[in-house]
């Protein structure tokens, strides 16, 4: 049987993360992690923080640490807000780990060995004063293409052109502001980009199944011609080149940070080798689809250089099948952003509304087939609707409803006919299509079809109406009450990819002590009639509450969601 390999994109460790990273990548792996495990599928579900790169150099710096330990701190802090949004990484590992850094010397290795990495004698920013070299973002300046003074030595964020720290105009180093600044040569090593052009063309060209968004930002690379890439740098934290002559050099972030996918799953299986096998899962692992999720700027480096490199690597390496690209979340002004601080931060979401609010929200609005806008507007009417009226009211009033009538028990009498029939042929429907939606990770689809489940709830109830039918027939309102109730089981299993703690509250309500491998599978006829008359539950606190105009303008205030 085929097994599941997905991996998020990984967080860069430079702060807490926002709504958009978690949409754009570790929200939607999540969800088809989960969705897959209930089908009972062997998943391996991976994500890490990328913690090399200059922009963690200069966060530490800022915080007054040395950058280890701040990479330890922060990856702290990602870990536990990951668990507060209920993402269920099977691990969540370190780019900056042993694993990584042996699997990344591994691998420039073989490149070297195969003809796919030459050295060249470049010629990179170094400060006197500082009496280092500036790579990246290490030096900024003036942009040679739109004048912007704080422009970076990789990219310069106002006209988002890439740069070369010799690019800049006026530089300056960013650790002292020196600008004492002189050109020197060093040597590095350069992927030859060029001469695997063709083969990685070919390679994507297997791919017709990809979304537009994904395969036509790597053809746009392709077709522009790829040129060798630098992949070393002159710094110390990363990991280091272990070739002779580079001793002061390390790896491109670039370069390792995908490769730590695999190093995580080594971290994984490290931790308990008696019983985890890394490899099979990597090296000729024909058994399994590997599924990418990430946001559409990362999409060139995992359709195009990370395959070049396991391409180059000429080892049967796992390759990526499907890819499920994303657009940007935008906050008001614009992209949500982690160096100029806008938007809403995992941490600020989790304390003030519960995760399953913002889960299913930003799943619902994910920014699938173009940019999206969060406004707090949109979340309040999507959360008073959709969870609070439709899928929160069903489950209080039948419960509530049965309680003062019947007792806390499925109350027992009556017959289904054919009101439950048609309930359960439309429901058979709907679940067929939730399933496809689910299975090709068509998110917004798939929650539309979730919400049209719930409303079937509500739709059923209307229609019986117990509580008119319990004053002539009493067993008719029986037969409802036991539908509905095992509604609501049914709800809770198919929920649970999106909002699993709510699940889980459903869960102990009806004391059905569900676990992540369940799902509704055969006809829904007999999954309305699981639970029978007798069957014990308890009335939950209120599932989800409605959000007020009021706390819309509090939160709209606090996060400058009107500007
Ligand atoms: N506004 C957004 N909407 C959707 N996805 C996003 C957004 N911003 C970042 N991502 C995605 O989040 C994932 C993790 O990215 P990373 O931690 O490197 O943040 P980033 O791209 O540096 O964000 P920022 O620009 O805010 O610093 C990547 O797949 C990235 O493409
Ligand atoms: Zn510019």
């Amino acid at each position: 049987m085929t097994r599941h390999l997905i991996t998020s994109a990984l967080p860069y460790i430079n702060g807490v993360k926002h709504l958009g990273n978690l949409i754009g990548s570790m929200l939607p792996s999540d969800l088809h992690a989960r969705y897959l495990r209930a089908r009972g599928n062997d998943v391996l579900f991976i994500c890490a923080t990328d913690e090399h790169g200059t922009p963690a150099e200069l966060a530490a710096r800022e915080a007054g640490l040395e950058v280890s330990q701040f990479c330890a701190e922060q990856h702290k802090v990602q870990a536990d807000l990951g668990a507060a949004f209920d993402l269920s990484f099977d691990y969540f590992g370190r780019s900056s780990s042993s694993q990584n850094k042996e699997l990344t010397q591994h691998f420039g290795k073989k490149l070297l060995e195969n003809g796919f990495i030459d050295e060249r004698v470049t010629r990179q920013v170094y400060s006197i004063d500082d009496d280092r070299f500036l790579p990246d973002r290490y030096v900024e300046g003036t942009c040679p293409h739109c004048d912007y003074d704080k422009a970076r030595g990789d990219q310069c964020e106002n006209c988002t052109r890439l740069l070369d720290p010799t690019d800049l105009l006026n530089p300056r180093s960013a650790v002292s502001g020196s600008t004492n600044l002189e050109v020197r040569e060093s040597r590095h090593l350069f992927l030859l980009q060029s001469k695997l052009a063709d083969e990685i063309r070919a390679w994507v060209n297997k791919h017709p199944d990809w979304p537009i968004l994904v395969s036509s930002i790597a053809l746009k690379w392709l077709d522009e011609g790829l040129h060798d890439r630098g992949i070393t740098r002159d710094l110390k934290w990363g990991v280091p080149v272990d070739m002779p002559g580079m001793e002061d050099k390390v790896y491109y972030v670039w370069f390792d940070a995908p490769i730590e996918y695999i190093a995580a799953t080594k971290e994984w299986a490290d931790e308990d080798p008696a019983n985890r096998d890394w490899k099979s899962w990597w090296y000729e692992a024909d058994d399994v689809r590997y599924v990418q999720v990430m946001a559409k700027d990362n999409v060139p480096f995992h359709t195009v250089t990370f395959p070049g490199t396991q391409l180059a690597s000429r080892e049967p390496w796992k390759m990526v099948d499907y890819i499920k690209g994303f657009n940007w979340l935008n906050y008001y002004g614009g992209k949500f952003s982690t160096s100029q601080k806008r938007g809403i931060f995992m941490s600020d979401a989790v304390e003030i509304m519960p995760s399953d609010y913002w889960r299913y929200y930003l799943l619902a609005n994910a920014p699938e087939t173009s940019d999206a806008s969060f406004t707090w507007d949109g979340f309040a009417g999507t959360v008073n609707k959709d969870l609070a009226d439709t899928l929160g009211n069903f489950v209080n009033r039948t419960l509530k409803f049965c309680s003062s009538k019947f007792g806390d028990a499925l109350p027992k009498g009556g017959e289904n006919g054919e009101r439950e029939q048609l309930l359960a042929k439309a429901l058979n429907e709907r679940l067929e299509n939730y399933n496809a939606h689910m299975d090709d990770l068509q998110v917004r689809k798939a929650m539309q079809e979730l919400r049209a489940i719930w409303v079937m709830g509500n739709e059923y109830l209307t229609e019986a109406a117990p509580w008119t039918a319990f004053k002539t027939d009493p067993e008719a309102a029986a037969v409802s009450l036991r539908i509905a109730i095992n509604l609501i089981r049914i709800f809770a299993i198919l929920s649970a990819p999106v909002i699993p703690a709510t699940s889980a509250k459903l869960s102990t309500a009806l004391g059905l002590g569900l676990t992540s491998n369940e799902w509704i599978e055969g006809d829904c006829a007999d999954a309305l009639n699981f639970l029978q008359a007798g069957h014990s539950f308890e009335i939950p606190d209120v599932l989800f509450r409605k959000i007020s105009d009021d706390e819309v303008a509090e939160w709209e205030l606090r996060f400058g969601g009107n500007e």
